[in-house]
Formats: C-alpha cells, sequence, structure tokens
C-alpha cells in the first residue's frame, strides 16, 4: 500500500529535500503541495525531482485541510502551524501532521519526534513536532551520560547557512560569510531550551553559522561526575546506539563535510581528561535535522518499517 502525503512550503529548503526523499520512497507518495509564491506553477519547475503532476497550491488551512491525503507536513517558518492543526483537526479523519517548525515542540499533546527517544510514542501518533536540527545532534550527544553529568554539557555549535531558510539574512548571504564564521545568539536560543527541556537536564548551546551549505558539527563538553576513560565512554555510546539504525558511533573525531547527504547522526571523539569528556557529533541539518527525521516519523506513525525510504549507503541512492 501507497500512503498520500501534502507538503505545505514545498519551495523551501526542509520540504524541497523532503520532495527529493519522497521520490524514492516505496510506501509514500507526494500527492498535494502549496507554497506562498509559487501558487499555480508545476513544483517540478522548482524541483527536478518532484512529480510531473503536481502543482502548487495557495497555503490556506482551508485548502490543505480539504486534502484528501493520509499525511501532510508543514515546512513553515515558525508561527504558523497552529492555523493548520486546528482545520485539520476539524476533519472527520484527520490526516496524521507533521510540523517541522518549533511552533508545538513544547506541547504535551504532540509527539516530540526524536525516534531513539520517543519511538514507542511515535507508532500510531497524528500529531508530531519534528525536533530541531542543533536540538537533534545535543540531545544524541548528551543522552548516554545522563545521570552521571556532573553539570550543564556545553555545546560549541557549527552550521551551514541552510539552516538559516531561504529568506534573505546576513546568516545566509554568502557574501557576508565568505572567510567568515558568524556567532549568533549567545544565549537563549530555542534549541538550548528545546534540548534541556527534551532532556531533563540543562544544556548550554553557542551557535555559529559558516559558509557551506549544509551540515551541522556539535563540540559538546561534558562535565563527569565520577571520572571515566576514553575507551569506558566509546563502549557506553556503541551501547546506547546499538540498535539505532541512524546513529552511527565512531572512534575518530567526524568531521562535518562527511555528514552531508547522510540520513544519520554521527557521534565521536571520547576524548576525557579526567572528569572532563568531549564529543563530537556532526549529521545534515537538512536530512536527520529535518527531512530525514520527517520520513523515520512517518514511517512509524503509518506503520511502514522506520528506514523505509532512507537508503543506507550510498544515503541517497534511490532518492
Ligand atoms: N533549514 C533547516 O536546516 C531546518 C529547518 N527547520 C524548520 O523547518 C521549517 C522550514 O524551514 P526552511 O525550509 O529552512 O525554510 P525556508 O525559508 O527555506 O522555506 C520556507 C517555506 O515556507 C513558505 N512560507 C510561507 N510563509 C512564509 C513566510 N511568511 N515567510 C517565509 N516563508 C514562508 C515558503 O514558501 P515560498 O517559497 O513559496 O514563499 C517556503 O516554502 C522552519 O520552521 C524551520 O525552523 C527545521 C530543521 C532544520
Ligand atoms: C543558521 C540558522 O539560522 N540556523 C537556524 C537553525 C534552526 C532551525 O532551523 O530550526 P527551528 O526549526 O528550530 O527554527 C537557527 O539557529 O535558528
Amino acid at each position: 500500500m501507497t500512503y498520500t502525503l501534502g507538503l505545505v512550503g514545498a519551495r523551501g529548503h526542509a520540504g524541497g529535500e523532503l520532495a527529493r526523499l519522497l521520490a524514492g520512497h516505496p510506501g509514500l507518495r507526494l500527492a498535494r503541495a502549496a507554497s506562498r509564491q509559487g501558487v499555480g506553477e508545476p513544483l517540478r519547475a522548482h524541483l527536478a525531482h518532484a512529480p510531473a503532476d503536481i502543482v502548487l497550491e495557495d497555503m490556506s488551512p482551508e485548502t490543505i485541510a480539504a486534502w484528501p491525503v493520509d499525511a501532510v507536513v508543514l515546512a513553515l517558518p515558525n508561527g504558523l502551524a497552529a492555523g493548520y492543526a486546528g482545520a485539520l483537526a476539524a476533519r472527520p479523519r484527520a490526516p496524521v501532521l507533521v510540523d517541522l517548525s518549533a511552533d508545538f515542540r513544547f506541547d504535551p499533546a504532540w509527539v516530540y519526534g526524536l525516534p531513539e527517544r520517543h519511538r514507542e510514542q511515535l507508532r500510531g501518533a497524528r500529531r508530531i513536532a519534528n525536533p530541531g536540527c542543533y536540538a537533534t545532534g545535543i540531545q544524541l550527544g548528551v543522552a548516554p551520560l545522563l545521570g552521571l553529568l556532573a553539570g550543564p554539557p556545553q555545546a560549541f555549535g557549527v552550521s551551514g547557512y541552510s539552516g538559516a531558510g531561504t529568506t534573505p539574512s546576513p546568516r545566509n548571504d554568502p557574501e557576508r560569510l565568505r572567510d567568515n564564521l558568524m556567532p549568533y545568539a549567545l544565549t537563549g536560543h530555542l534549541h538550548e531550551r528545546e534540548a534541556s527541556h527534551h532532556l531533563g537536564h540543562p544544556v548550554r548551546f553557542v551557535p555559529h553559522v559558516a559558509p557551506f551549505f549544509r551540515g551541522i558539527t556539535l563540540t559538546i563538553t561534558l562535565p563527569l561526575a565520577q571520572p571515566e576513560g576514553s575507551a569506558a565512554l566509546l563502549a557506553r555510546y556503541r551501547d546506547a546506539y546499538a540498535d539505532e539504525p541512524l546513529v552511527r558511533v565512531v572512534a575518530d573525531v567526524p568531521e562535518v563535510r562527511a555528514a552531508a547527504d547522510r540520513h544519520d547522526v554521527t557521534i565521536g571523539g571520547f576524548q576525557v581528561d579526567d572528569r572532563h569528556a568531549v564529543v563530537v557529533v556532526t549529521l545534515d541539518n537538512l536530512l536527520k535535522g529535518a527531512a530525514s527525521q520527517a520520513v523515520q516519523n512517518l514511517n512509524l506513525a503509518l506503520g511502514l518499517p522506520e528506514r523505509h525510504g532512507l537508503p543506507h549507503d550510498p544515503p541517497l541512492a534511490a532518492a
């Protein structure tokens, strides 16, 4: 059986990646798409891999609520999701709704879509808040040490400029970023709050944006309550993620360039100085940070195998 999906915000970075993945998904088909600025244009004019018959529709909640699809994904800026959630909930059999924005990530009525920590709640879920990209990397990098920490971990993060979306800003201006690295949100970034909330433990996070397009690297310093050796730390992470298809634990320090186009998160480094451990986490912000994670969540919600449509090596071979 093939499920159908409607995508709101299909011309954006995250929406475009999701459309690319759906082109290779054996159980999910992109059937409808909406946009703010491209209404009436074929989606294929913007995305080469889009089905030929999809014409961009207006993105009013009423239009979306009338789509006869099994699932809807919102790939819109923060602050817009509530109108869609309300209109879809009024339908007799509402489709599964996955929101890529931050709007419902703190709402207990929604399932927080980090499968490695909430898999059972995601099976059959109807409303899923997809996690933030940095928040995904921070949580997966810190979780195996919960209960062993002597204080807040500190995460130094750098992302590619696709993280800043398509609306022009200094954070996605290649000229401003050339030969540059831009710190921002030095305190209080949303993903600091999101990761702290869902870990149940405070973390500190400082983001930077770099001239490359995609990828995130996080260097996380973790204060330990008891000394632990590097080999023991590596073994702890290997154990924690032994059965996780989208978390790769490596002994070496991973580099962000190798994260591009991968569906998974890589955790490595594991250097320790007595009670001071450092791990490095890399991921593709548009994939495990957004679209691949959304596919993982849709698969769980619809009862499909979790890795359907997320091929292994090379990661995007079928897309
Ligand atoms: N980029 C990333 O790495 C990640 C993004 N996210 C989240 O996913 C969502 C989408 O992000 P991203 O794809 O980067 O964003 P983009 O800026 O690339 O795309 C935004 C999409 O939303 C549509 N849109 C509708 N209303 C507006 C508006 N008022 N202003 C701007 N765009 C509008 C745009 O339509 P049109 O082009 O037709 O105008 C476009 O399709 C956001 O909530 C973001 O936080 C989550 C994880 C990672
Ligand atoms: C470079 C850049 O601006 N990155 C974005 C990444 C966060 C993002 O896209 O995630 P949300 O879904 O939580 O909005 C930022 O720091 O806000």
